[in-house]
């Protein structure tokens, strides 16, 4: 399990569910991570605000975050979500945006629904802190 200071670092809202299994493990995790990227870079509606990314970067972060989510045994050392987004003018459709190409994602990658349902709200809980615009 990721400890305290990793869990509230990635913005984790409410009890952790232990879906780590269900989502493939840190394999299955960096797959639908690369999946995840791959979708936000090609979708023109968004894809601009991360011109300017380093997207393996990006990539590891988000992948130990997501791994922190679905309650596995990973620390997750960047930026809490309002500081990693502050000043990129997040709007709320932008958001939406980007929670669609999650659920691709994990369609592409077979989750099961209530994994999918568990870790799409757990994002949805992040958008007080990303959405500034
Ligand atoms: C729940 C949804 C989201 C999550 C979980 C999330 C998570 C993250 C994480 C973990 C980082 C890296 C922080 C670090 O390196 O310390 C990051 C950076 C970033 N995010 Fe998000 N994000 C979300 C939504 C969005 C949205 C909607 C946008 C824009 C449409 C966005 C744009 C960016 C950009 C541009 C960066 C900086 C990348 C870089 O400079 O390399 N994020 N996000």
């Amino acid at each position: 399990m990721a400890n305290e200071q990793s869990i509230k670092q990635a913005d984790v809202h409410g009890p952790i569910k232990n879906y780590y299994k269900t989502f493939g493990g840190m394999a299955g995790i960096k797959a639908l991570t690369n999946t995840f990227v791959d979708n936000v870079a090609a979708d023109p509606h968004i894809n601009y605000y991360f011109a300017h990314a380093n997207i393996p970067q990006l990539k590891y972060q988000l992948a130990q975050q997501f791994c922190v989510v679905l309650g596995g045994p990973c620390k997750y050392t960047g930026q809490t979500m309002t500081q990693a987004h502050k000043g990129l003018q997040i709007t709320t459709a932008a958001f939406n945006y980007l929670a669609a190409d999650m659920m691709a994602a994990m369609k592409t990658h077979n989750i099961p629904m209530a994994a999918q349902n568990y870790f799409i709200a757990q994002l949805a809980a992040m958008e007080p802190q990303i959405v500034t615009k």
